[in-house]
This record gives C-alpha cells, structure tokens and sequence, in this order.
C-alpha cells in the first residue's frame, strides 16, 4: 500500500476525518467490496450526477482501520458505509436510502450548495 493512501503526515487521524467532512459536500466512508456501500455509491451517483462525493475505501488504505476506530467514537456507527452530507451524519446505507426518500438528502445539500463548505 503506497503511502499516498494514508493521512498526510503530522495531521492526526481526527483532524484528517473531521477536515475531509468539512472540506465535501458528501463523505462516504466506504468499503470497496460492501455491497451497501456500493448501493450507497449507486444512490448518490443516479441521484446526484453532478455531485462528486468524496469516497474513501478503507479496505485499501494503511489508515483504514483507525480511521473506523474514530469514525464508531465519533458517530456511534462502526459499520461502512458511514456517509455525511453537508456535514451532518447520516448514518449507513439504509440510513441513507430512507434519508434520501424523505427528501432530507437534497434539503441538507440544497442549503450548503456551494462547493467549499
Ligand atoms: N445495515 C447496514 C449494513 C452495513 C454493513 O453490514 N456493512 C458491513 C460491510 S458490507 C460492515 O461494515 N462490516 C464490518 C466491517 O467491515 O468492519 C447499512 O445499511 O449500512
């Protein structure tokens, strides 16, 4: 696994997880062989073609493992995918197909439509 894949150095697992929420519109912690993840994927892509969410594959980086650690202190939520939208914790796939329903989805992005949050 190149080094390329993992935090950038001196920034600690927290501040690089709470950055790239900040810095998205849309955060999905994901896994690349989790079939929800890729139902997650699948939603955010048919649903919001113009957004390009900020996917990260912890399978397939040395970090992955803490950044799920902090993920389950921070949200209370240890499974992928773990996805946030304008910030807010959405929850898992299911959580996020039942958000999308009730319209929630696009108000939370509606009301932080510009690209940098
Ligand atoms: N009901 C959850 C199911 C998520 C789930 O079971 N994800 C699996 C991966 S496919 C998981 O996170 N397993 C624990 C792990 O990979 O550490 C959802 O809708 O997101």
């Amino acid at each position: 696994m190149s080094a390329s894949t993992s935090i950038s150095q001196g920034a600690s697992i927290a501040e690089f997880v709470d950055a790239t929420i900040t810095k998205n519109q849309v955060v999905i912690f994901s896994k690349s062989y989790c079939p929800y993840c890729k139902r997650t994927k699948a939603l955010f892509a048919a649903s919001f073609p113009e957004l390009e969410p900020e996917i990260l594959e912890l399978d397939e980086r040395d970090d992955g493992g803490p950044i799920q650690q902090y993920l389950a202190e921070k949200t209370g939520q240890r499974t992928v995918p773990n996805v946030f939208v304008a910030t807010k914790h959405i929850g898992g796939n299911d959580d996020t197909h039942s958000a999308f329903k009730a319209g929630k989805l696009a108000k939370l992005l509606e009301a932080k439509a510009t690209p940098n949050l």
